[in-house]
């Protein structure tokens, strides 16, 4: 097992700078997530520790030793590719034995292990199948078998779900928990869903264009999430465009734009805008936080609003409200009564002050 440290890394190709001024600091036997939309950079990443790729600028520890120009064969991690990168031809054992083969272990003790290995994946009674007559799921298990077998120090998953449907990626994910938890190894598992880095993780890094945006535990990137786009990545979110009234000790007051109304926000430490009053902020505040009544309220942070739309999920009703000339998206989970829901019917909204959110604003007025 082994900590990854990533000092101020950056890869160009050619004019493309693919990853800029990355410092990661990876735990030993940690579970940690790349996240991020396509092409920002979490494969180059990943590829730099696998060792594939060598960075232009920075340096790859592994602990203290120095990697950054070591080649992959001597790095011990084992690497999951996204179309799972197996022999067709070969069996499933020849598959998973391969590696052990390449570096001249014993062919009993390479038995021992595969045998070991494939009980650990539950494929033990498909050690002689062709991986060609799998289904995609089994294959997953070749693969993931076929990188722990060697008993790498790092485990690297690139986007290792994605082939598979959903039903199936529900089960793997289960799966690949129990192997990283079962083999305490230090894992980086690469994806752009977020339900799948939510869920997973010890700590994730979201990247946008090249740059990490932010790094920590699934709960503070989703309640403290460091900027509009970490914000509007995972999960929905509202936003709200304000002005800035007064800062009290408690609370801040502010002025929603368009609505021309006040609201109340409360002062956290996270939320805590010391850094400055003219600091491009936005308001937020996630759908699922604010309070929808059919009786009109009174009191701190209510808004008046009608209903423009519902859509049902099932297991929530998401509804959107217009707010004088904003709309706002409210989930309600599990609704006792719909009946009472109508479009175009007036409602009352509380926003408490603890949920709302001001965050620095980096990206432009599409949002
Ligand atoms: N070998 C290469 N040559 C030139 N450009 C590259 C190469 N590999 C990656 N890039 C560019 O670097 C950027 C980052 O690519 P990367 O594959 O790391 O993104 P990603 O986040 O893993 O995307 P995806 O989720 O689509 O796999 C992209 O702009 C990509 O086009």
């Amino acid at each position: 097992m082994a900590s990854i440290n990533l000092e101020n890394v950056q890869k160009t190709f050619g004019k493309v700078i693919a990853v800029d001024q990355l410092n990661l600091q990876i735990r030993e036997g940690e579970f940690f997530t790349f996240l991020g939309p396509s092409g920002c950079g979490k494969t180059t990443t990943l590829r730099m520790i696998a060792g594939f790729y060598y960075p232009t600028k920075g340096i790859v520890r592994f602990g203290e030793k120095d990697m950054t120009r070591v080649p992959p064969e001597k790095r011990n991690t084992g690497m999951v590719f996204q179309n799972y990168a197996l022999f067709p031809h070969m069996t499933v054992f020849e598959n998973v034995a391969f590696g052990l083969k390449v570096r001249k272990i014993p062919s009993t003790e390479i038995k021992n292990r595969v045998h070991d290995v494939l009980e650990k994946v539950r494929l033990d009674t498909f050690s002689n199948r062709q991986v060609s007559q799998l289904s995609g799921g089994q294959q997953q298990r070749v693969a993931l078998a076929r990188a722990l077998v060697i008993e790498p120090e790092i485990l690297l998953l690139d986007e290792p779900l994605s082939n598979l449907d959903a039903k199936l990626r529900d089960e793997m994910r289960t799966e690949i928990l129990r192997l990283q938890r079962d083999y305490h190894i230090t894992t980086i598992y690469v994806t752009h869903d977020q339900a799948e880095a939510l869920s997973m993780s010890d700590r994730i890094a979201v990247f946008n264009n090249g740059v990490c945006h932010q790094i920590g535990t699934p709960f503070e990137i989703y309640n403290e999430p460091a900027n509009d786009f970490v914000a509007q990545f995972i999960g929905e979110i509202n936003f709200i465009p304000f002005e800035m009234d007064k800062i009290k000790e408690e609370k801040i007051e502010v002025r929603i734009i368009q609505g021309n109304q006040s609201l109340s926000v409360k002062r956290i430490p996270f939320n805590d805008v010391e850094f400055s009053m003219d600091e491009k902020l936005i308001l937020s505040i996630r759908p699922e936080s604010i309070k929808l009544s059919t009786q009109a309220m009174e009191g701190e942070n209510v808004l008046e609003g009608k209903i423009e739309s519902l859509q049902f999920f099932g297991s929530a009703v998401e509804i959107l409200v217009k707010v004088q000339d904003i709309t706002l998206k409210v989930n309600l989970l599990n609704p006792a009564d719909l009946s009472v829901l109508k479009k175009e019917s007036m409602v009352w909204l509380e926003l408490p002050a603890d949920r709302i959110r001001l965050i620095p604003k980096i990206s432009g007025d599409r949002l």
